[in-house]
């Protein structure tokens, strides 16, 4: 394990088309109701981070939560910004700055603007100017495995699309890794330029609920936009569920969609079909067993899965609708991988592919077969090892049983290592530790990211909470370093055994009190496999 350098600061992804628009600052004035009496000067590109500021740019110095982007205008005027804009209390703050020479829009509630001025700065007006066909996806769960599968059924059918979510940005050749789900206003304008720029057709996206209400999405509009769920999060932002709700539900208004495909699977999807102001397709994915068993019945949908047989650790998949039917594959474990697979195939559809067209590309390529990093991704076979991002009790328990069914005829014992995070929710740690106990028949409780607090009470609390619950013949284990703890598991594995590494998926750094640890659990993973003999998969061609 190295100690090694916080990544990068900032959160722009700093992707930017390399032809540089050249849009005057007048005209932005004009846009928002301002007036400057400069010389006339054109802008190369904006932003909202000083540390993102290229020559010719205009600094958006807004007011924040922690503190006033005024305080950043000299970075932002020493990197070569050409202008700023700001409301008063930034303008005062700019008294006395060596930004102060530079030409300034003040404007009440600067952040209102953001969209439309990045929408302007980015725009493509030229003749022949190719429509990027957009895709959102939102909801509490499945966005980014969501995004991933549309994205490679849209390659199935000869098409090239860029892609914006948690894990990274791919455009064409180039890939960064994401600080945000959906980047800045700003920054994502860029990107929509930098991939028309590359000939791209398309951009596969997550919208966050964050982005929605902070207002990352202004100015854009979805081709589809796509629902998978809702379960209690954010609301520490939201408050209540009915305003997280609300947030979502803007993403499914005419101002960001023109079409829209909602999995009615729970309460609130049904919600989010009634209340949506665009087209919609509705889609039920629950198992016809699991909706004979509910006292609710069926839901009306226009799309069903009508089958999901279990194959190998993925599924098959039978899905009706319009007096049609799609079958498909898809490797990915987990009944909620065939929800998400079913919501990807849809939203292509509902982007104008035809049900032919759809079935022969999904026939040929078997594009839901398909690793999505960090997401239930497969890391070897004998035994069955695989890395989830399960961060949460209802997220590792679909894991675990995602892993090891609960139905089916499965032998071999189920071997789970997780943590919990630091200064987060306290409550979850013994549910948590409940749950594994409960599931499966070796629980090794290890490090997640401590921040501040101390590993070994964070461990203790989810060790007692499995100690609780464990059956008589369950095996509980508190080993750290995270390594170490990934290493026993296998260490006690055969090769009819399944291993499963939640809780961080993707993530390559483990922040422990301020300082960010290289440690990835794949790495880990792989490396112990192969320590005990055992033959891991080839490693997917970019791991993120
Ligand atoms: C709570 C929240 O969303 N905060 C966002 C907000 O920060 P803020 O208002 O606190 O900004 P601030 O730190 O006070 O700074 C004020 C201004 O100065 C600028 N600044 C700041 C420092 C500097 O060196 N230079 C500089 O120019 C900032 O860009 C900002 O414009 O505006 C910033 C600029 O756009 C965002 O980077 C920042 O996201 C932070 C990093 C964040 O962690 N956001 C998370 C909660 C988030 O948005 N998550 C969702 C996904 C949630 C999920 O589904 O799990 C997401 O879409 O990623
Ligand atoms: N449709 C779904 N329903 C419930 N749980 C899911 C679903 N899809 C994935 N999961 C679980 O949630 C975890 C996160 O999945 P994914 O990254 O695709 O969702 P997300 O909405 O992007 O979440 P995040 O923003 O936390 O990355 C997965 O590792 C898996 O355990």
């Amino acid at each position: 394990m190295n100690e090694s350098q916080a990544p990068a600061s900032g959160s722009s992804p700093g992707l930017r088309p390399r032809r540089a628009p050249a849009v005057s600052l007048v005209e932005i004035a004009g846009l928002i109701g301002g007036e400057i009496a400069t010389p006339e000067i054109m802008l190369n590109g904006v932003t909202l981070d000083s540390r993102a500021v290229r020559r010719g740019d205009l600094y958006l110095a807004l007011p924040g939560l922690s503190s006033h982007g005024a305080k950043y205008a000299a970075q932002a005027a020493q990197a070569g910004a050409a202008a700023i804009l700001t409301d008063q209390p930034g303008a005062e703050m700019l008294r006395g700055s060596p930004a102060e020479g530079l030409p300034l829009l003040i404007v009440p509630e600067p952040q209102r603007w953001v969209g439309r001025i990045a929408e302007r700065i980015y725009r493509d007006d030229s003749a022949g100017a190719e429509h990027l066909q957009l895709f959102g996806i939102t909801g509490t769960n499945g966005k980014t495995t969501t995004s991933y599968l549309v994205r490679s059924i849209l390659a199935a059918l000869g098409r090239r699309s860029g892609l914006i979510g948690t894990i990274e940005t791919l455009v064409g050749e180039q890939r960064v890794d994401s600080t945000l789900t959906t980047p800045a206003a700003t920054d994502l304008q860029a990107l929509f330029a930098l991939m028309r720029e590359e000939s791209l057709d398309a951009a596969v996206m997550e919208v966050s609920s964050h982005a929605l209400t902070l207002g990352r999405v202004d100015q854009v509009v979805f081709d589809v936009a796509g629902f998978t769920n809702l379960t209690q999060d954010h609301l520490d932002l939201h408050g209540e569920m009915t305003e997280y709700f609300a947030a979502k539900a803007s993403l499914f208004s005419a101002e960001h969609a023109k079409a829209a495909v909602v999995t009615i699977d729970d309460e609130w999807g049904s919600k989010m079909a009634a209340a949506a102001g665009v087209p919609v397709t509705t889609l039920r994915t629950t198992l016809p067993e699991a909706l004979v068993a509910s006292a609710e019945g069926l839901a009306e949908a226009d799309w069903h899965v009508r089958s999901a047989v279990p194959q190998g650790l993925g599924w098959q998949v039978e899905l009706a609708g319009e007096g049609k039917s799609l079958t498909f594959r898809t490797s990915l474990p987990g009944e909620f991988n065939v929800s998400n697979a079913a919501l990807a195939v849809l939203m292509v559809h509902v982007s104008g592919v035809s049900i032919e067209d759809l079935q022969a590309a999904l026939d040929q390529f078997d594009p839901l077969s398909i690793q999505v990093p960090g997401r239930m991704q497969l890391i070897c076979r004998e035994p069955i090892s695989v890395v989830d991002f399960a961060h949460n009790p209802d997220a590792l328990h679909r894991a675990m049983e995602a892993v090891r069914p609960a139905h089916g005829d499965v032998t071999g014992q189920l071997i789970v290592v997780f943590g919990a995070t630091g200064q987060r929710d306290q409550s979850k740690r013994e549910i948590m530790g409940a749950l594994a106990a409960r599931h499966a028949d070796v629980v090794i409780v290890t490090d997640d990211d401590p921040h501040d607090e101390d590993p070994a009470q964070i461990r203790d609390q989810v060790f007692a909470g499995a100690l609780h619950s464990a059956w008589d013949d369950t095996r509980v284990e508190n080993v750290a370093p995270r390594a170490a703890a990934i290493d026993r598991a296998v260490e006690l594995a055969s090769a009819g055994d399944r291993i499963l590494v939640a809780g961080r998926g993707h993530e390559v750094w483990q922040e422990v009190s301020g300082v960010n640890l290289a440690l990835d659990d794949r790495e880990e993973l792989r490396t112990a496999l192969r320590k005990y003999g055992f033959t891991p998969e080839p490693l997917p061609e970019i791991e993120s």
